[in-house]
């Protein structure tokens, strides 16, 4: 018997490279958003003590899979024998800037706290999930987020309620390739915590990218006629937000054939945020 299990999206409402750690990662500031566009795992239950993938996620090998590591990592505080079979149903684009990957992640991780009684803490969960990518913590953290360091150091942050149309420009754009390049800006004044407001701040990786992928300049053009257009995370996925479901639908409703995107609703909390103290 398998239990299905949400992980829901991200945006970086903005992103600001602020400086650069000894190690190469880069120091960032930003608002993190959930919205209710989600993958689904569904995990079922095992007392073999194994963590096995069901299913296939193209060019992503079992041992890379960030849910098998996730499941793995969790173990080493679980009873004996725990195990779990892992299968995943994608929605969120891979390479998209909206962290699907990482919160499949994060999801493994809450989930398997509870169903194998682990109970471990929210703050020592987050910290096993900063070992798999600098974006899993805040999917732990489960509530808007105000992020600093390389984005594992969260404070909770009002922001408006809001719909967000998110195209999704047809390219994979690869992370570390954008933070290694050259041009970017890496010296943005740190901000002082502030309350949220509508179209604060930038994306420092946003001219990186449009400047390599054409196909992300057109969609933020695009959008840019109805609103502030903005780049998440690393892209390619690009967002504008809209003070109604209607305002948003209405953008949506124009979109050229030749261009995909949905809306979501901006989530306070995330939908597993009770299965850790
Ligand atoms: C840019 C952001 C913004 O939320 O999101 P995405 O676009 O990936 O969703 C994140 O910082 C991405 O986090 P995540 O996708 O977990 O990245 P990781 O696997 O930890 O890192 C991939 C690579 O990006 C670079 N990297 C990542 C994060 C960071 N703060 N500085 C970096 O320099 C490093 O070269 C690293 O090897
Ligand atoms: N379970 C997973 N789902 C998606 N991607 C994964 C997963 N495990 C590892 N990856 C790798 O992580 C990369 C980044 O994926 P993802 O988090 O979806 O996008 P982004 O970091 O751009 O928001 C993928 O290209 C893939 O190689």
């Amino acid at each position: 018997m398998s239990h299905a299990y949400p992980a829901p999206a991200k945006l970086n409402l903005f992103l600001h490279v602020t400086g650069r750690r000894a190690d190469g990662y880069h120091l960032l500031q930003s608002v993190f958003r959930l919205i209710d566009r989600s993958d689904t795992v569904h995990l079922g239950l095992r007392e073999d003590g194994r963590v096995v993938r069901e299913g296939d996620l193209p060019g992503v090998p079992e041992e890379h899979d960030l849910t098998v590591r996730a499941a793995r990592l969790l173990q080493a505080h679980a009873p004996e024998g725990a195990g779990v079979g892992i299968r995943l149903e994608k929605v969120l684009p891979m390479g998209g800037g909206l962290g699907g990957g990482s919160s499949d992640a994060a999801t493994v991780l809450l989930a398997l706290n509870r169903l194998w009684q682990v109970n471990l803490p929210r703050e020592a969960l987050q910290k096993l999930a900063l070992r798999l990518g600098a974006d899993v913590p805040v999917f732990v953290f489960g509530r808007t987020a105000f992020a600093e360091g390389v984005g594992e150091v969260l404070r909770p942050i009002d922001v408006p309620a809001a719909w967000y149309v998110v195209l999704v420009p047809p390219v994979q754009v690869p992370t570390a390739a954008i933070f290694a390049a050259p041009e970017l800006t890496r010296n943005t004044p740190a901000l002082k915590i502030a309350p949220f407001s509508a179209g604060m701040g930038h994306n420092d990786l946003q001219p990186v990218v449009v400047e390599r992928y054409p196909e992300v300049a057109r969609h933020l053009d695009w959008l840019g006629r109805f609103g502030e257009a903005r780049m998440t995370g690393s892209g390619a996925c690009v967002f504008a937000a809209f003070g109604t479901e209607a305002a948003a639908r209405d953008v949506l409703q124009q979109l050229p054939a030749t261009m995909q995107g949905f809306v979501a609703q901006g989530l306070d909390r995330h939908p597993l945020y009770d299965f850790c103290a």
